[in-house]
C-alpha cells in the first residue's frame, strides 16, 4: 500500500504555505458526508506504510499498490477546532456579557440575533433530518429569546419544506415577538395550546424543537413549563421511549439543565441533537447525543478575542457546523426518496447535443458547482479502469473537450485505448448524463489557446506538478514552482510544455443517455 499525498499547485507559492491548509479543510468540509459514508472503511488508514508523494494538480488521495485504484476521498483525518476537546465553553455569565455587548457597543439588535439564531438551528435540523423523513416539527418556545429562537426556526423550516406546528404558552408581551407570531400565522402554522398537545407526542410529531430555556434558566422549572419539559423527559428516557420516537432538538441548552453543570442528576432531556449558538455552554460538555452543532454565525473579532474564543470554522457559506465526529451510519441504509418527473420521448430535443445543452443550461441555472465536473473513465492497454474527475472545457456538434496533462495516467490510458466514458452527475436536479465514445487529441493551436486562458499560477502549476510521478515530498513541488515562476517572470507567455486537449468525438453509433436517477432511463443514439 502507498499512501500518497496530491498537491494543489496552482496559486501562488506566497499564499501556498496559507491556503493548503484552508483547502484541506475546506476539502474534508466538504466532503463530510463521503467521509461519513466511509467511516468503517478508514482504520486501514493506520496500518499504511511511511507516505510517498506523487505528483498532481490537486487533492490529496492514496493508493493501494497499483496506480490504479485512487481516491480524493478517503484521507488523514483533520483534529481542527472542530475537536470538541478544542473548543471555547462559555459559563453563564459570559454568555450574557456576550449577549450584552453584542447588543449595547457592538450595534446589533435582539431581532437580527435572533433571526440568525432561529435560522441556524433550523439549517442545523435540515442537515440531518431530512422534510421528506421528518416532516411534522413541533417548536415548544418558552417565555425569553430561546423561545423566540424557537419560533423564527419554525418559520424557516416551513420554507425548508417542513409542516411547523407551535407551542408558545407564555407568549412576551413585545413587538418583536408579536410580529414573530404574525409572521407564522401568515403561513398559517398552527399554534396549539398546552392542553391540545397529545399525551404522547411521538405519535404526532417527527421533530421536537425544545427552545424552553437558554442560557438565563435557574433553578428548577416552573409552571406550565415543568410538565412539558417532562413530556421531553419521558421520550427521552430509553426505557420509556417508544420504537418511533421524535428527534429532540435542544435549542443552545437542554431546557431543564444546568447552564454550567448540565444534567447533573441524569433525569433532565437526553436531546439528540443540539444547537449551541454563539458558543457553547459549559453544560454541552454533557452532552453526549449524536448531533452537536454550532449556529450564530455573528461573533465578531472583539468578541472573539475578548473572551479567546476558540470556535470552529464555518464551512462555506454554512449557517451552522458540526461539532465532533458526526456518528457511524450504515451505508446499507442510506437512502433518498428521489422525485423526479418522467422523461418523455416527446419531451426531448430530437438532437442529443441539443438535449445535453438544454440540461446543462438548466444545471446551471440551478446555481449547481461545478456543472461541468464529469468524471472520466479510461482504460489503458492492461484494461484496467481508472476514474476521475475532471473538468469539461467545452462541448459542439463534434464532440466534449477536456484537458490534461499528457504525461498523467489517463493520459496514457488514452494512448494506448483511445476510448473513454465522460459521466455528468446533477444530485440536486436528480439527471446524470452518460457519454461513451472515441478519443482524439485537439489541435496544438487549440490546447495553447485554452493554456493562455487559464491564470497564469495555474499555467505554472500545471507544468510544476508532473503528474501520476513520485515525488519526493511536498516541499519539493514549492521548490519547483518558484524557480518556474522566477524563470517565466520575464515572458509574456508562458511556453505550453505538456499540457495538451482532448476531444471525445462523437459520431453516429455512439450513445449520449439521459438518465434521471431512479426514474426511467432514456438514450439517444447518434
Ligand atoms: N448571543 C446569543 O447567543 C443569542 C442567543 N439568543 C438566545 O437567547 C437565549 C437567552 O435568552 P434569555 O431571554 O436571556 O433567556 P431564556 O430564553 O433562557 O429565558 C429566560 C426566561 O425564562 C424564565 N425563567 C428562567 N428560569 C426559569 C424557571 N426556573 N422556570 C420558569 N421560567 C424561568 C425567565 O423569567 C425569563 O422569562 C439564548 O440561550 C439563546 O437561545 C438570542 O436569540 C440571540 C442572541
Ligand atoms: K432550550
Amino acid at each position: 500500500m502507498i499512501f500518497t499525498c496530491r498537491t494543489f499547485v496552482p496559486i501562488s507559492p506566497l499564499l501556498l504555505n496559507q491556503l493548503l491548509p484552508i483547502k484541506f479543510v475546506q476539502q474534508h468540509q466538504h466532503l463530510s458526508q463521503a467521509k461519513t459514508n466511509l467511516t468503517s472503511l478508514q482504520s486501514p488508514v493506520s496500518l499504511l506504510p511511511l507516505p510517498r508523494f506523487i505528483a498532481s494538480n490537486s487533492w490529496w488521495n492514496w493508493n493501494w499498490n497499483s496506480r490504479r485504484y485512487c481516491s480524493g476521498v478517503v484521507m488523514a483525518s483533520v483534529n481542527g477546532v472542530q475537536d470538541p476537546q478544542s473548543i471555547s465553553y462559555l459559563r453563564q455569565q459570559e454568555a450574557a456579557e456576550i449577549d450584552e455587548i453584542l447588543m449595547g457597543p457592538l450595534g446589533f439588535s435582539v431581532d437580527q440575533l435572533m433571526e440568525l439564531a432561529g435560522l441556524s438551528v433550523a439549517t442545523a435540523i435540515a442537515e440531518v433530518y431530512k422534510p421528506n423523513e421528518h416532516n411534522r416539527v413541533l417548536a415548544i418556545c418558552g417565555p425569553g429569546n430561546n423561545g423566540g429562537d424557537g419560533l423564527v426556526a419554525a418559520r424557516h423550516l416551513y420554507h425548508f419544506g417542513y409542516k411547523p406546528y407551535v407551542c408558545y404558552p407564555k407568549r412576551t408581551p413585545k413587538p418583536l415577538y408579536n410580529c414573530l407570531v404574525t409572521q407564522l400565522e401568515s403561513l398559517s402554522v398552527p399554534f396549539l395550546s398546552v392542553e391540545d398537545l397529545p399525551m404522547d407526542l411521538s405519535d404526532s410529531f417527527d421533530i421536537l424543537i425544545d427552545a424552553v430555556f437558554g442560557f438565563s434558566f435557574h433553578g428548577t422549572p416552573r409552571p406550565p413549563f415543568d410538565d412539558m419539559i417532562k413530556k421531553l423527559v419521558n421520550l427521552s428516557n430509553p426505557d420509556l421511549r417508544p420504537s418511533k420516537s421524535p428527534a429532540i432538538v435542544s435549542v443552545d441548552i437542554p431546557s431543564g439543565w444546568h447552564v454550567e453543570e448540565g444534567d447533573s442528576s441524569g433525569d433532565g432531556i437526553k436531546p439528540d441533537m443540539l444547537v449551541s449558538l454563539t458558543a457553547p455552554k459549559l453544560c454541552a460538555k454533557m452532552f453526549s447525543g449524536p448531533h452537536h452543532f454550532l449556529g450564530g454565525r455573528f461573533v465578531p473579532p472583539p468578541i472573539v478575542e475578548k473572551f479567546k474564543l476558540q470556535l470552529p470554522a464555518y464551512p462555506g457559506t454554512s449557517m451552522c457546523v458540526r461539532i465532533g465526529k458526526p456518528p457511524k451510519v450504515d451505508i446499507s441504509a442510506l437512502r433518498e426518496n428521489y422525485i423526479s418527473p418522467e422523461l418523455l420521448e416527446e419531451q426531448v430535443e430530437a438532437d442529443p447535443f441539443d438535449q445535453f445543452q438544454k440540461w446543462f443550461d438548466d444545471a446551471m441555472a440551478a446555481g449547481l458547482k461545478e456543472p461541468n465536473a464529469m468524471s472520466l473513465s479510461t482504460a489503458g492497454s492492461d484494461r484496467n479502469l481508472s476514474s476521475r474527475m475532471v473538468l469539461l472545457k467545452g462541448f459542439d456538434k463534434e464532440g466534449f473537450v477536456w484537458y490534461t496533462n499528457y504525461e498523467s495516467q489517463k493520459a496514457r490510458d488514452i494512448s494506448e485505448n483511445p476510448r473513454a466514458s465522460l459521466l455528468f452527475y446533477w444530485d440536486a436536479l436528480n439527471r446524470q448524463v452518460r457519454i461513451e465514445g472515441p478519443v482524439a487529441k485537439v489541435s496544438e493551436a487549440e490546447s495553447e489557446q485554452y493554456f493562455h486562458s487559464r491564470p497564469r499560477g495555474s499555467q505554472i502549476g500545471a507544468i510544476a506538478s508532473n503528474q501520476s510521478s513520485v515525488i519526493p515530498n511536498r516541499q519539493y513541488l514549492h521548490q519547483v514552482y518558484q524557480d518556474l515562476e522566477a524563470k517565466y517572470s520575464g515572458l509574456v507567455l508562458i511556453p505550453l510544455l505538456c499540457r495538451r486537449g482532448y476531444l471525445m468525438i462523437l459520431s453516429h453509433s455512439q450513445y449520449l443517455y439521459f438518465v434521471l436517477v431512479k426514474s426511467l432511463t432514456s438514450c439517444f443514439l447518434l
